[in-house]
């Protein structure tokens, strides 16, 4: 079986072929230009790859309605010539093929839930700590739609005591990816966080508002499993000091074994390491081929 898979990401898009086994067998990749230049690529890549299915995980926000006039559009970007362009549609009509379609987030979190560290379980929650905090939510066997699509990395954190920093998101100001995604550390500290050393109190600081996300999270969704990846999760040393925060948080109230006894394989890194993405894309575009009774 040949997949295509789309990860649009906000620095780079990746496009790549793979199995329904979760393997990814090629890909390219390409900066997150105007839309026009980079459909030439995705469109040009895919041409001759006789694809049975293609599946797009994508920055958002995105129309993922699909009784809406706009659905399969990015919505409010402010990403240069982005906002409204219709991505589906696009690369849609250039190939006779089922698609699937959804955020980035989601397209992680189903991926784990297929092929990595969630596997077999029936939900999970995907966090991405990077340029952006995005959140994707598989419940009960799907993805979580709604109104829109969950924006969990815009809830409001409690301010950490010591923490004088306005925040970065020009939305909200201090809401969590304004005080903890990769630029508002480097604005609050004046040094990019891989340049901090791992005893650096941005750390604590930091665990404390990713603490609180995934304890609300847990609060609110009641997941098998909180999967943390991107850029700023390669700081190793935030993993245990987030579930610290969590156990700190929860004070024994939620009292599911893998919150008492198993935390380290309850919040936990991704399974499917720097392919999240991809593979996710991959499983959507499955899931698509499935739908239509392939
Ligand atoms: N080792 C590191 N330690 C701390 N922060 C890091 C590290 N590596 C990358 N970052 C931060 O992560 C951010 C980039 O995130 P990531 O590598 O996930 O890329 P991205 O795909 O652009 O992000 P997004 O998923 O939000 O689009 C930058 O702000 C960068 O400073
Ligand atoms: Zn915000």
């Amino acid at each position: 079986m040949r997949i295509g898979a789309i990860e649009a990401g906000g620095t780079k898009f990746v496009c790549g072929i793979g199995n329904e086994n979760g393997v990814i067998e090629e890909r390219i990749s390409f900066p997150t230009e105007q839309p026009e230049r980079v459909m030439e690529q995705v469109i040009s890549y895919f041409k001759d790859k006789n694809v049975e299915a293609i599946g797009i995980g994508t920055f958002g926000p995105i129309d993922i309605d699909p009784a809406s006039e706009t659905y399969g559009s990015v919505t409010t970007t402010p990403k240069p010539g982005w906002s409204g362009f219709p991505f589906l549609e696009t690369v849609k009509k250039e190939f006779d093929v089922p698609f699937g379609w959804d955020t980035d987030v989601n397209a992680a979190a189903y991926g784990e839930a297929v092929w990595g560290v969630a596997r077999g379980l029936d939900s999970c929650v995907y966090f991405t700590i990077g340029t952006g905090i995005g959140v994707g939510v598989y419940s009960e066997h799907k993805l979580v739609h709604g109104l829109v699509h969950p924006e969990g990395g815009h809830i409001l954190p409690r301010r950490h005591p010591e923490d004088h920093f306005e925040g970065n998101c020009p939305y909200h100001g201090d809401c969590l990816e304004g005080m903890a995604a990769g630029p508002a550390i480097e604005k609050r500290w004046g040094m990019k966080g891989s340049e901090l050393g791992i005893d650096h109190p941005a750390w604590a600081m930091e665990a404390y508002y990713l603490g609180q996300a995934v304890t609300t999270t847990i609060l609110m969704l009641s997941p098998k499993m909180v999967i943390l990846g991107g850029g700023v999760m390669h700081q190793k040393q935030l993993l245990p000091m987030i579930r610290a925060e969590v156990r700190k948080n929860l004070n024994g109230y939620v009292s599911a074994a893998p919150l008492l006894t198993g935390i380290d394989d309850y919040i936990v890194s991704p399974g499917l390491g720097d392919n999240a993405g991809l593979c996710g894309s991959l499983a959507l575009g499955l899931a698509a081929l499935e739908r239509n009774g392939k």
